[in-house]
């Protein structure tokens, strides 16, 4: 078989994980990709679980009643992703609080956010991964506390062991529709960085950085084999860019990535407006869940439901990135330093773009 024609396959998860899903109301489905046995190195199998949700309680309730009820339903979803074998768990951007960020309201949303190193979530997170022995991805509200008290979009990522591996940020804030982060955080200023996990190296990219082709290639470049995408958007705005942009990212960068969007709609108790003239609304919009998994040869899996809670299973062979690779080459073919040069003088106030003219 070539690497082009890697395509995925169902997977076999075991019964009692269905049942457990279908008793906890989410989907669950599994799909591996393959890639072709080499004879100087051994397949690279890992086991990947994406998971999309509601907000299970309304936006009104107290917050903490809202974090601990979203605790409660992740771990629901995690046990299942253990019987699953999974080995790396992500969950959706900003996973314990309703996206409000559309309000422009300061409390009580900004209770939401947590020191990345030690808050309840971590803590909480870090319980999973050793109970699991599973790397978990968990996109939050970050309050630093060391530095300013300052909130960031953040993701901490929590090795297997339970230590907590690290943590990066948001790079680009949205300035579109409803999105109004601006408010609240400023762009990620912790660069590109790689973590390298027991089940290979992993990077996060979140949300609105999908549109940005170089914040995928800087990952790349920093060595991700697997790219994952948090993301929380609704369906006017984004529906027909959201099976493009991650999947394409796999291709450009022969690795895989992992695209994860929340599900359901949410309701503010304040009115606010769009700046578009329309009335005074509460709802964010519909988010339409959709969470899929594509690999560096351009094949993607089916994507999980618009409408329902959902974990996603997929087992990869990392060597696939390599193959891949290794017959587009476009790592080897990238012009990076003629970009990088380019680059460095178009960002200079005095730049005058090189267009040519009779
Ligand atoms: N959460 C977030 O950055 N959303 C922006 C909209 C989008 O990128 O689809």
């Amino acid at each position: 078989m070539s690497p082009l024609s890697c395509l995925f396959r169902k997977l076999d998860l075991p019964s009692r994980a269905f049942e457990a899903a279908s008793k906890g109301d989410f989907e669950l489905q599994g799909y591996a990709f393959q890639a072709v046995t080499e004879q100087q190195r051994r397949p690279r199998i890992v086991r990947m679980g994406l998971v999309q949700n509601r907000t299970p309680l309304p936006a009104d309730t107290p917050v903490v009643k809202q974090v601990t009820a979203l605790h409660r339903r992740i771990e629901a979803i995690v046990e299942v992703a253990a019987m699953c074998g999974v080995n790396i768990i992500c969950f959706q951007e900003a996973w314990t609080m309703p996206f409000a960020f559309c309000t422009r309201e300061k409390l009580p949303w900004t209770e939401f956010a947590e020191s990345a190193e030690d808050g309840p979530t971590t803590k909480f997170c870090q319980e999973l991964a050793r109970k699991h022995d599973m790397v978990v991805v968990s996109p939050i509200l970050e309050r630093d506390t060391e530095h300013g008290d300052i909130l960031w979009n953040t993701a901490v990522v929590i090795s297997n062991s339970g230590a907590v591996l690290g943590k990066t940020r948001k790079n680009h804030i949205p300035r579109v529709g409803d999105f109004n982060e601006s408010t609240y955080y400023m762009e990620g200023n912790l660069g590109h960085p790689v973590f390298q996990t027991q089940f290979g190296r992993i990077a996060v990219n979140i949300c609105y950085g999908r549109h940005h082709p170089l914040n995928w290639l800087m990952y790349s470049i920093n060595g991700a084999e697997v790219i994952f995408n948090p993301s929380a958007t609704i369906g006017v705005l984004s529906e027909s860019l959201w099976p493009i942009e991650a999947r394409n990212a796999a291709i450009a960068n022969h690795c895989f990535t992992c695209a994860i969007n929340r599900v359901g709609e949410e309701f503010f108790p304040n009115e606010f407006t769009s700046g578009d003239g329309k009335k005074a609304h509460r709802d964010f919009g519909y988010f339409y869940g959709s969470s899929y998994v594509a690999a560096p040869d351009g094949s993607r899996t089916p994507g999980l439901s618009r409408n329902r809670d959902g974990l996603l299973v997929t087992e990869l062979d990392l060597n696939l990135c390599r193959q891949v690779n290794d017959i587009w080459g476009f790592k080897m073919t990238g012009r990076y330093e003629m970009y990088a040069r380019e680059l460095a003088e178009a960002v200079q106030p005095n730049y005058s773009p090189k267009i040519v003219k009779e």
